[in-house]
């Protein structure tokens, strides 16, 4: 589907809980986290109603994203009945790695054609001051899990925050030198409804680059297929690939190709809408297919051009990241 500005909409995001096993400082606070009532929460019958629309409006790749995908019961089943759809789409998801190593071979099997994982640091202290739990042998299990069925390739996300984990780019960098997987590193984004966002504290591409021109020669590569936001690069003779998302201070609004859809069943046309387009509503008084296609294509038309951080009017919206799936 198109939007008003020429752009191909054919990537869906779709959370599928608020909820999370883990409360990292830049996503969301320690306690007091307001969720969704389960009642409001779309079934996985529901969910699968809008995918199947949006493959006839022309969506190509779903990824699962929460909250924490992994914790929502019957995961591996609906990525199934998913993947029982349609044969040609790209199934994809983004996950904290927690879960991951026990789920790996059954999410394969189900369909999952691939995950990205987020991790912000290599050292279990810092693990448990930043997503204020224990954890870090556990997703680096996943990793090699996901690696070892074939979820690949394997992708990394990691957000340098100043300060906090500013200093282990290169190692994460480094991982690259010896496992094929893409490591990227995201701008922090003011959607936190943990740590406040700062100019001081983000840690912006052009820095991100230096650090890594400290590890090695970056070759940049060229972009390939779909357009997607990391800027690419490797080090000389290196199985993996390094990202950069310089989603705040280049941003790559100009080729945005995706839709959002929260647990609550809003479509939120960009990150950063402050408004939401309601499709459960419809889902539960039974709208026919063509109804929920316009619902969709609409909200397609509803994307704006580009996001506005940083600028005077800039207003964050009352959903923030753990609500929205990234
Ligand atoms: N500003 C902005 N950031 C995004 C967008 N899509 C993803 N991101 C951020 O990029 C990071 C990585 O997102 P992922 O969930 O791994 O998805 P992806 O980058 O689309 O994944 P690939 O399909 O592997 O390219 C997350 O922190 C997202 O919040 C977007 O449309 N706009
Ligand atoms: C909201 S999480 C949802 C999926 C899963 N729980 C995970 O962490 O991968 C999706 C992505 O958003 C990123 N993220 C969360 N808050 C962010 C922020 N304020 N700025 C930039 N990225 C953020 C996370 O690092 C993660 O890669
Ligand atoms: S980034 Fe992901 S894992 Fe961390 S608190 Fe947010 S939703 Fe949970
Ligand atoms: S900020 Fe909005 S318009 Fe820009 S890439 Fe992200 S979702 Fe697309």
């Amino acid at each position: 589907m198109q939007d008003n500005y020429g752009r191909t909409i054919e990537y869906l995001r779709l959370s599928v809980t608020d909820r999370c096993n883990l409360r990292c400082r830049y996503c969301m606070p320690a306690s007091g986290v307001e969720t969704i009532d389960h009642a409001d929460i779309l079934s996985y019958e529901e969910m699968l109603r809008v995918v199947a629309v949006a493959i006839r409006c022309g969506v190509k790749k779903i990824r699962v994203t929460g909250g924490e995908p992994l914790v929502r019961k019957g995961i591996v089943e609906f990525i199934r009945d998913m993947s029982d759809l349609s044969k040609k789409i790209e199934i994809t998801l983004t996950t904290n790695g927690i879960l991951l190593a026990d789920m790996a071979a059954d999410l394969r099997k189900a369909g999952l054609s691939r995950v990205n994982v987020s991790l912000d640091t290599l050292r279990e202290d810092r693990f448990l001051e930043i997503t204020r739990r224990a954890g870090l042998q556990k997703v680096i299990d996943g990793l090699h899990a996901a690696e070892a069925v074939g979820l690949t390739p394997l992708k990394i996300n990691m957000v340098p925050i100043r300060g906090v984990n500013d200093d282990e780019i290169a190692d994460f960098a480094r991982l690259t030198l010896d496992q094929p997987w893409e490591v990227r590193f995201i701008e922090f984004m003011p959607v936190s409804d943990g740590l406040d966002y700062t100019p001081d504290n983000m840690f912006p591409a052009a820095d991100i680059i230096k650090a890594l021109e400290n590890v090695g020669k970056l070759v940049s590569e060229l972009r390939q297929g779909p357009a997607g936001p990391a800027r690419m690069f490797h080090f000389p003779d290196s199985p993996g690939h390094i990202g950069v998302i310089p989603a705040v201070s280049e941003h790559f609004c100009g080729e945005c190709n995706r839709m959002r859809i929260t647990a609550d069943g809003r479509i939120r046309p960009c990150l950063f809408s402050t408004e939401e387009i309601d499709l459960r509503g419809a889902l539960r008084r039974n709208a026919s297919d063509a109804e929920l296609e316009a619902i969709l294509r609409n909200a397609a038309c509803a994307k704006p051009e580009r996001h506005h951080i940083g600028e005077k009017d800039f207003r964050q919206g009352k959903r923030r990241m753990h609500g929205i799936g990234g």
